[in-house]
C-alpha cells in the first residue's frame, strides 16, 4: 500500500471500544501533521468479551494481549494502548517506542460530588486502587461509603449511574476527556483547590484531587508500541511522536509498580513528576500509595481496613525507571518489616 507520497500508510491497531477508537484517533492526528497516513485495524480482546471482574479472567494484560499478537504476527505496525493496561513485563518481540504527551492523570467521581454523597452512598468501580482510597478517604472524614465492584467499557459504567444501581462511579478523567464527555474549570493537577463543578455528559461531577485519589501508573499516558523487526522509517515515525516528560514520568511510576511485582488491578497508585531535565538529570518527585492487601494475606472486615502506606519522595536521577525501582524497594522493606497494621489512629 502506498499514498501520494510514497508513504507506507501505517496501519495501526487497537480494541474496539469508544475509547480505543478516539486513541487511535489522536495518533492517527499526530501522525498526519507529520505527513504519515494510516489506517485503523481494530482488535477485540477478551476484556471485551469476558465480563467477569478483571482480577478473576486474570487481570493484567487481558486488554493488550490479542493487540500485541497483531503485532507479533505483522498484522498491524503500531499498537495504541492505554500505558496504564499494559504489564510491565517486557516483551521480547516487542518494545514501547513513544509516550505522547500525558492527558490529565487524575480520576473523576462522577455522578455525585464527595460533599453529596450520602451516609453509605454505593460507588462504583472495580479498581482496588480506588476502592482503597475511597474507603481511606471516608475513614479519614468520619464517612461511610460502600464500594461496588462493577466494570464494563466507560458508556456501562455511566450507565450504572443513570439507572440507579450506583451513586456514583470513579473513571479517569483522560479517558473522559478523550472521549469529549468531560468539562470543568482547568485546575492545575497539583493545585490543592477542588474542581467540584465538573460534569460529565448531563452528571455533576468533581475531579478527585491527587490529595485524595492517586491515579494507576501510566494513566492518562498512551503506550505506542512496536515490534523489533517493523521496518526502520516507518519506526521513526512512531518514535518522534514521544514526549521526553511523560514517557519519563510514566517510567518511573511503572518501575516502581514492577518493582512491586504487581500489575494494573493492584492497590497501588502512583504519580511521578518531571519537575525538570538537564543534560539527562531529571529532577523527579513520585507520590505514591499502597493497600496493606498487596503482601498481606489479612482479610479485614469492611470498614476496618488499615490505612494504606503511603510515599512521598523527591530526587535527582539519570534514571528515572532507577528512581521508581529504589522507593518500590524501600516500601517493601517497610511492608516486610510491618506485617502487623497498626489500627487505624481515628
Ligand atoms: N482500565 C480501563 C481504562 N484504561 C484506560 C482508561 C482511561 C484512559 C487512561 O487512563 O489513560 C480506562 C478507563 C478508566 O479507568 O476510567
Amino acid at each position: 500500500m502506498s499514498s501520494a507520497t510514497g508513504t507506507r500508510v501505517l496501519r495501526i491497531g487497537a480494541r474496539t471500544s469508544p475509547l480505543a477508537r478516539a486513541q487511535v484517533e489522536l495518533v492517527a492526528g499526530l501522525l498526519a501533521a507529520r505527513g504519515v497516513p494510516s489506517s485503523f485495524v481494530g482488535v477485540t480482546t477478551r476484556g471485551d468479551v469476558d465480563q467477569r471482574a478483571l482480577t478473576e479472567i486474570g487481570g493484567t494484560g487481558v486488554f493488550a494481549g490479542a493487540v500485541r499478537d497483531a503485532l507479533r504476527h505483522g498484522e498491524i505496525d503500531v499498537a495504541v494502548h492505554s500505558l496504564k493496561d499494559l504489564p510491565t513485563a517486557p516483551d521480547p518481540d516487542l518494545e514501547v517506542v513513544a509516550v505522547p504527551e500525558r492527558e490529565d492523570t487524575r480520576d473523576v467521581l462522577v455522578g455525585r460530588r464527595l460533599a453529596d454523597l450520602d451516609d453509605g452512598a454505593r460507588v462504583g468501580t472495580g479498581a482496588p486502587r480506588r476502592a482503597v482510597q475511597l474507603e481511606d478517604w471516608a475513614a479519614r472524614e468520619g464517612r461511610r461509603v460502600v464500594v461496588v465492584a462493577v466494570r464494563g467499557n466507560v458508556d456501562t459504567r455511566l450507565g450504572l449511574v443513570r439507572s440507579g444501581q450506583v451513586d456514583a462511579v470513579v473513571l479517569a478523567a483522560a479517558g473522559l476527556r478523550r472521549l469529549g464527555y468531560l468539562e470543568f474549570d482547568e485546575v492545575a493537577e497539583n493545585s490543592d483547590t477542588v474542581v467540584t463543578n465538573a460534569v460529565v455528559k448531563d452528571l455533576p461531577a468533581e475531579i478527585l484531587p491527587l490529595s485524595l485519589m492517586l491515579p494507576a501508573p501510566g494513566q492518562g499516558a498512551l503506550a505506542l508500541e512496536v515490534a523489533h523487526a517493523l521496518d526502520p522509517e516507518l519506526k521513526e515515525h512512531v518514535r518522534a511522536l514521544d514526549h521526553a516528560v511523560s514517557h519519563a514520568e510514566a517510567r518511573a511510576e511503572r518501575a516502581f509498580l514492577a518493582r512491586l511485582e504487581a500489575g494494573c488491578t493492584a492497590p497501588v497508585g502512583a504519580r511521578a513528576v518531571v519537575k525538570s531535565v538537564r543534560g539527562t538529570s531529571h529532577d523527579l518527585t513520585l507520590s505514591a500509595v499502597i493497600g496493606r492487601t498487596l503482601l498481606s494475606s489479612v482479610v479485614t472486615a469492611p470498614g476496618s481496613a488499615p490505612a494504606p502506606l503511603r510515599l512521598e519522595a523527591e530526587g535527582f536521577s539519570e534514571n528515572p525507571e532507577d528512581f521508581g525501582m529504589r522507593h518500590a524497594s524501600g516500601v517493601l522493606a517497610t511492608l516486610q518489616s510491618d506485617d502487623r497494621p497498626a489500627p487505624r489512629s481515628t
